[in-house]
């Protein structure tokens, strides 16, 4: 298990101004877990992420990891403990002068393992990558998902029990992304390593994490598991990087249908801009038109999603609703007790 307890990290600038980066941030991560750390650029991700195997050193708060509190360990223990931490980076970080090969065979070599043992453990992580054959060309006659499967390979070279992810997929187009993702949760659930993974991308999130944690300022603003982040966000930064919360995000088309249902609306009747959402066998259930019948209202549907979250599914519906207000609020309690979460969208002007 991971823990970090109370993690501050301050950076002090040449004239003596100070940062904090990190602000008190206390997690635990599990076993065997993939868990994301999402936020906009700045908010602390990578410092945190740093933080698990000491590439930065918090200026309070302690690590944990498998039970060995790494803020206590002096730096020759704690080197030894790093190598069950592996790490793979947005930009590679390969060496151009060195093969695959060489490049995966590196941080054995640099603990003075004899070659005979190199070669049988790195062929079967060149082969689980992918990259059998490539293994003698070098990082520049490799596409980006290649170089990263490199790097992946390389940071289990050591048989980590923790594999750190530092935006490994922000620098490589939308499918490759996907099949690196597939690599990662693979490695998971083959060998069992834990993955931590720090992303901007929801979609990231969604496709391999179990659980995640959202980052603003330096702090932890939302975690929990992932169906129910995406199904009921709490925080504005979460809303904000789910998108389809704020109606300025919608499509144009479907911001001009709520202005004409708008301008057409009788005067005692609302309009409202909702999203609805959905989670495992809700979906299936025919709530909205239950809730239509039940109030002699119109559900009118601008869009409708439904995703697949490791097997559980969440649906999510961009709906206008026009409605007296007494029968609004009565709909939306019908809604919300059948276990719908219902968020309005900020207003279309
Ligand atoms: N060595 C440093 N000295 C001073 N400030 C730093 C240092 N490293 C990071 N920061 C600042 O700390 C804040 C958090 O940076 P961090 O890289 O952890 O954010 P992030 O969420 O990972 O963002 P990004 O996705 O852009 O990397 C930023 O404002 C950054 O400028």
């Amino acid at each position: 298990m991971i823990q970090l307890e109370h993690i501050t990290q301050t950076y002090t600038d040449p004239s003596g101004n100070t940062f904090q980066a990190l602000k008190d941030v206390s997690l635990e991560i599990e076993d065997g877990e993939i868990f994301g750390i999402i936020g906009r650029s700045g908010a602390g991700k990578s410092t945190l992420v740093r933080c698990i195997n000491l590439l930065n050193r918090p200026s309070e708060g302690r690590v944990i990891v498998n039970e060995h509190d790494l803020t206590a360990l002096p730096e020759s223990e704690l080197r030894e403990v790093r190598r069950s931490i592996g790490m793979i980076f947005q930009h590679f970080n390969l060496l151009s002068s060195r093969t695959v090969y060489q490049n995966v065979a590196l941080p054995l070599e640099l603990v003075g393992t004899p070659k005979d043992v190199i070669d049988k453990k790195i062929r079967p992580l060149i082969e689980l990558v992918g990259l059998t054959e490539h293994v003698d060309k070098y990082p520049s006659q490799l596409s980006g998902g290649q170089k990263q499967r490199v790097g992946i390979a390389r940071a289990l070279a050591n048989d980590p029990k923790v594999l750190l992810s530092d935006e490994a997929t922000s620098a490589l187009d939308p499918e490759t992304t996907v099949a690196t993702l597939a690599l990662l949760q693979k490695i998971n659930r083959e060998l069992g390593v834990t993955i931590v993974l720090i992303t901007h991308e929801m979609n990231v999130v969604k496709q391999i994490c179990n659980r995640v944690a959202v980052m603003n300022k330096g702090e932890i603003v939302e975690r929990g598991n992932v169906i129910d982040i995406f199904a009921r966000p709490q925080s504005e930064t979460t809303k904000a990087l789910i998108g389809n919360v704020v109606a300025s995000d919608l499509p144009e088309s479907i911001i001009e249908r709520v202005r004409s249902a708008r301008a057409a609306r009788s005067s005692h009747e609302e309009v409202h801009l909702l999203r609805l959402s959905f989670i495992g066998d809700e979906v299936t259930q025919p709530v909205i038109s239950e809730c239509s019948r039940a109030f002699d209202i119109n559900f009118n549907i601008l869009r409708g999603t439904v995703d697949d979250m490791q097997g559980r599914s969440l649906g999510t519906l961009t709906i206008l609703v026009e409605a007296e207000a007494d029968v609004y609020e009565k709909a939306v309690h019908f809604l919300r007790q059948r276990g719908v979460n219902v968020e309005e969208l900020s207003d279309v002007q």
